[in-house]
């Protein structure tokens, strides 16, 4: 059931908050109604507020959250929202992602770089804790590409990429300049099943589960059999995403952390969902997202995190391909 913002508004009664007041932006992509509806289950039905600027997807909808139009360049109207709904914390998640950012890179520019400039003011000015996610995208083709550190060498030739360190290094800046709590991780690519991708360059790995779940199963993939890439399912993405922001600010000894969970290759998937589909079939057509995987890391060394604020995946390639066959099956059957 959808919720409007009228009842959000009338339930806060004062100006110092127990419970965090979340607004995510961008919230009907692939990641922000699976993070509204860990967000009201943790902190009760008036925590969150979604908004974006298409109607509210079936994920934020089922999430049962809030939804408030916001077109997140807009400064005054990302304050006010700020504002009338005493929020304390933004997750700032509207962002073109790789593939569809070099169709249109001017778009990517101005979305990706202007909303993370009015979202750290807006952070800035209201005092609220802000994360925005990084990429494995933030990596390029000069980056040691196995076990990636924390800090090494950021020359990504996306303009997503760009965007990304634009976003990493404005933060961090805003941090030290002016006190803002600015917390961000380096997402893998995410696998999911309640929402599809947006048009990034791992997109292939949720394709594939969906095209063995057709009655032919068939898939065509975008990048070589061997392309092995940073991934990880969404359960852990948005359990390190609350972890972060809410740990002890003392124990951040950085702002931005680099998550690693699996790496696999489209073979490895296809081997995986054999297990359960055995007729799956795969074939290759590399397009223009093959250069982009081949800019990006295998794999990332994410010790900070484990060490600063006990990150920990729980799920294996086995465990995620049984859970997404099972509930993409389910979902296609009419029972989810
Ligand atoms: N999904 C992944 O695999 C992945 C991996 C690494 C990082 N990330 C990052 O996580 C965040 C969320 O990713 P996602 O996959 O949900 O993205 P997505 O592309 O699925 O969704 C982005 C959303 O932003 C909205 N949007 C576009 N223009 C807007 C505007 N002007 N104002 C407000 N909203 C606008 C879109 O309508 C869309 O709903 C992004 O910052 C992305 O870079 C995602
Ligand atoms: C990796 C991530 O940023 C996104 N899934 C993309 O491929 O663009």
């Amino acid at each position: 059931m959808l919720r409007f913002s009228s009842l959000f508004v009338r339930n806060a009664s004062s100006n110092s908050f127990s419970m965090p007041r979340i607004l995510i932006t961008g919230a009907n992509g692939q990641l922000g109604g699976e993070l509204a509806e860990a967000l009201r289950g943790r902190f009760g039905p008036d925590a969150v507020l979604c908004t974006d600027i298409r109607v509210p997807a079936p994920s934020v909808q089922s999430s049962g959250a809030y939804f408030r139009y916001l077109d997140c360049t807009n400064k005054d109207d990302f304050a006010r929202l700020v504002v009338e709904h005493r929020i304390t914390h933004i997750v700032h998640y509207a962002a073109l992602l790789s593939a569809i950012g070099e169709r249109n890179p001017k778009e990517a520019l101005h979305l990706n770089m202007r909303g993370t400039e009015v979202a750290l003011e807006v952070a800035q000015n209201y005092g609220s804790v802000i994360m925005i996610p990084s990429s494995i995208a933030a990596f390029g083709p000069t980056t040691p590409r196995m076990n990636t550190p924390n800090i090494t060498i950021q020359r990504p030739n996306t303009i997503y990429g760009v965007s990304k360190v634009y976003a990493e290094l404005l933060g961090e800046y805003y941090h030290k300049r002016f006190g803002v709590d600015f917390r961000c991780v380096r997402y893998p690519g995410i696998i999911s099943w309640k929402s599809a991708p947006g048009g990034g360059t791992t997109d292939w790995s949720n394709h594939a589960f969906f095209a063995a779940c057709e009655p032919q199963s068939a898939y065509t993939c975008f990048v070589r059999p061997d392309t092995k890439m940073p991934l990880m399912y969404v359960p852990d993405c948005i359990k390190g995403t609350i972890d972060l922001m809410l740990a002890d600010e003392k124990k951040l000894s950085c702002r931005t952390y680099n998550l690693n969970a699996l790496s696999f290759s489209p073979d490895d998937l296809a081997r995986a969902i054999r297990r359960h589909v055995p007729h799956f079939k795969i074939d290759y057509a590399p397009d223009m997202r093959q250069a982009i995987a081949d800019s990006w890391p295998v794999s990332l060394d994410d010790a900070d995190a484990r060490r600063d604020w006990g990150w920990q995946p729980q799920y294996s390639l086995e465990a995620l391909t049984a859970d997404m066959l099972q509930n993409i099956m389910a979902q296609r059957a009419g029972k989810k």
